[in-house]
């Protein structure tokens, strides 16, 4: 079927409703109308995501509510629905009404629903699934996307990201639904009445809270050190707002000045260019406003809250915004290092194939297990999962390059608010003994190794960019290259075909983990990997390059960045 008669199917079916306007006003927009029409949303890294409006490849009532159906299927095939869903919603547009359409559609195939009444964090999410032992969980949320997007995170019971096998199951379900314009939906009013419907109370706030806190390694020093510690915190218009404010005035940090721009919601998110704090743009305001109350720290998280980013004040008194490579080896290094007392010799860390190496260099260091596996958080939940199941290994850290990180178990998808503390008290811990978290990064680098870590991520919209994409890599996948610039290929790990090619012999070794679209380039001095990514119109690409010294690694970063682009402008031609 072509988009334009995919579009018309909808304009029928919705002729004498209050969305008719809306679909003619894309009439006459022959790109709008094929993106929003040419193919069906999809369930990627982190559930579905898109923009919002009119259209099958859209995010709006009817894919959500599609999507729902679709997910109950599911639960009455394979889930529990008694033990039901929670669900909760962020601070973007439509992030109530999607979540309302979800709990009514849920109730009317007889599933329990627990849902919040006000934005809450996806940690919190999937804390409550834990805590109230549903059978599934659902955010809406498109996490740290420009303000046009929304989306749709479901999760599975252990409290992660939904599986693959299960995703793939709704994607199976969501395609055998004939007509997406008539799913049945119950009233909230008469699910609460029939006892379907519950509404989540503060109560569970509070335990959250708790646990959060009881994460705190040294409670004693933080609270003696929070008075010399000047924070800055944006919550970026989300959901960070309550949980972090409170979780630090709980553990005695006073002086914390919240960007006021930005503190309450506003799902235009009209202070930043996307409301993501891997982008130096997000934290323009919150600068100003430490370098007006003389701060020493910064602190950003996304409007779901699962994203920390930060800034450290470096030896000229000025902001230096931390990657989220150094903010996880900062936290991972900082956690070790204070448990390190306490290990029997079976604790793991986690982290996945695209973050630093240096990780592996400090696990090493404090001889513990080192588990990698692909993007997305659930790889490393599931981890936490194999873990209970089998008995064997004690999650200690986990880490995503992509500014994610988890200490608390309690938890199963990266935790901003936890991240927020654990880097309030590691400031507090350093603080006390004369040195900020800038000196502790020199210092780590210098006992390391400089692994210089950088991402380059090209967006490119629409059909013909998604098509670009694939293409980008396809061909890169045909043919390997023996040089990317002046860095000689050693072997290419591709994770699709789950074969590893030592370039120098010709001999390949199976990789033994799922199937990704990923290819992996190990290089003399460095490493350069390339995917497209699973939640954005972008072709990822990471580059490392490490060296016992600060100028070398620099350097060679610096050409491999120089060759990387070059090769990505051609293949993305
Ligand atoms: O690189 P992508 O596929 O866009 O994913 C980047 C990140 O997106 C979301 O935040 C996921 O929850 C993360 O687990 C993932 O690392």
């Amino acid at each position: 079927m072509t988009y334009r008669e995919t579009y018309e199917i909808w304009k029928n079916a919705l002729k004498d409703t209050e969305y008719a306007s809306d679909l003619d006003r894309i009439a006459d927009d022959e790109d709008l109308l094929q993106d929003s029409f040419y193919k069906e949303m999809e369930f990627g890294t982190a559930g579905m995501r898109g923009i919002i409006g009119m259209g099958t490849n859209r995010m709006n009532v009817f894919t959500v509510k599609r999507a729902t159906q679709a997910l109950a299927n599911n639960i009455l095939a394979h889930g529990d629905p008694v033990a039901g869903v929670a669900v909760a919603y962020d601070t973007r547009k439509n992030s109530d009404l999607f979540a309302r359409e979800t709990a009514g559609v849920l109730c009317a195939n007889g599933i329990n629903v627990f849902m919040y009444d006000t934005p809450h964090s996806v940690p919190q999410l999937s804390f409550t699934i834990l805590e109230l032992k549903t059978t599934s969980g659902v955010v809406i949320t498109a996490s740290h996307n420009p303000p046009e997007y929304n989306g749709y995170k479901v999760y599975g019971k252990d409290g992660g990201q939904c599986p693959v096998a299960d995703s793939d199951r709704i994607t199976e379900y969501i395609s055998q639904i004939d007509d997406m314009f008539h799913i049945e939906s119950m009233p909230l009013d008469e699910a609460e009445r029939n006892g379907l419907l519950t509404y989540i109370g503060h109560e569970l706030d509070e335990i959250y809270f708790s646990k959060v806190e009881a994460l705190c390694i040294h409670p004693e020093i933080m609270k003696q050190q929070a008075d010399k510690l000047n924070i800055v915190y944006t919550p970026l218009h989300g959901t960070g707002n309550v949980p972090v404010r409170r979780v630090l005035k709980d553990l005695g940090i006073r002086r914390l000045h919240v960007v006021p721009e930005q503190e309450h919601p506003d799902p235009a998110f009209p202070t930043v260019k996307a409301p993501n704090p891997e982008e130096r743009q997000s934290f323009d305001l919150a600068v100003e406003l430490a370098n007006r109350e003389n701060a020493n720290l910064i602190l950003a998280t996304d409007p779901d809250s699962d994203r920390l980013g930060v800034a450290v004040r470096n030896p000229a008194h000025e902001f230096v915004i931390l990657t989220g490579n150094q903010i996880g080896c900062l936290l991972m290094d900082y956690v070790l290092s204070q448990k390190q007392s306490t290990f029997v010799g079976d604790e793991f860390v986690v982290k996945s194939i695209v973050t630093s190496d240096m990780v592996d260099v400090i696990a090493g260091h404090y001889g513990v297990e080192l588990r990698s596996v692909f993007t997305g958080f659930k790889f490393i939940a599931e981890q936490i999962k194999l873990s209970e199941q089998t008995g064997k290994g004690k999650f200690i850290f986990g880490f995503e390059e992509s500014y994610g990180y988890l200490q608390g178990a309690f938890v199963r998808d990266k935790d901003a608010v936890q991240a927020a503390m654990m880097i309030a008290e590691a400031a507090c811990w350093y603080h006390s003994m004369g040195r900020t978290l800038y000196d502790v990064l020199v210092g780590l680098y210098e006992k390391y190794g400089w692994f210089e870590d950088l991402v380059l991520s090209k967006t490119l919209y629409g059909k013909e960019g998604i098509e670009k994409i694939q293409n980008a890599v396809r061909t890169l996948r045909e043919s390997y290259p023996g040089h990317i610039g002046a860095f000689k290929v050693l072997a290419v790990r591709d994770y699709l075909k789950q074969e590893r090619l030592d370039m120098l012999t010709g001999k390949t070794e199976p990789i033994d983990m799922e199937r990704s679209n990923v290819l992996y380039f190990e290089l003399e001095g460095g490493r350069f990997i390339i995917r497209p990514s699973g939640t954005e119109p972008k072709l990822k690409s990471y580059l490392s390059a490490s060296a016992a010294e600060k100028t070398e690694a620099d350097s060679k970063l610096a050409q491999l960045k120089t060759a990387a682009s070059a090769l990505i402008d051609q293949l993305t031609k």
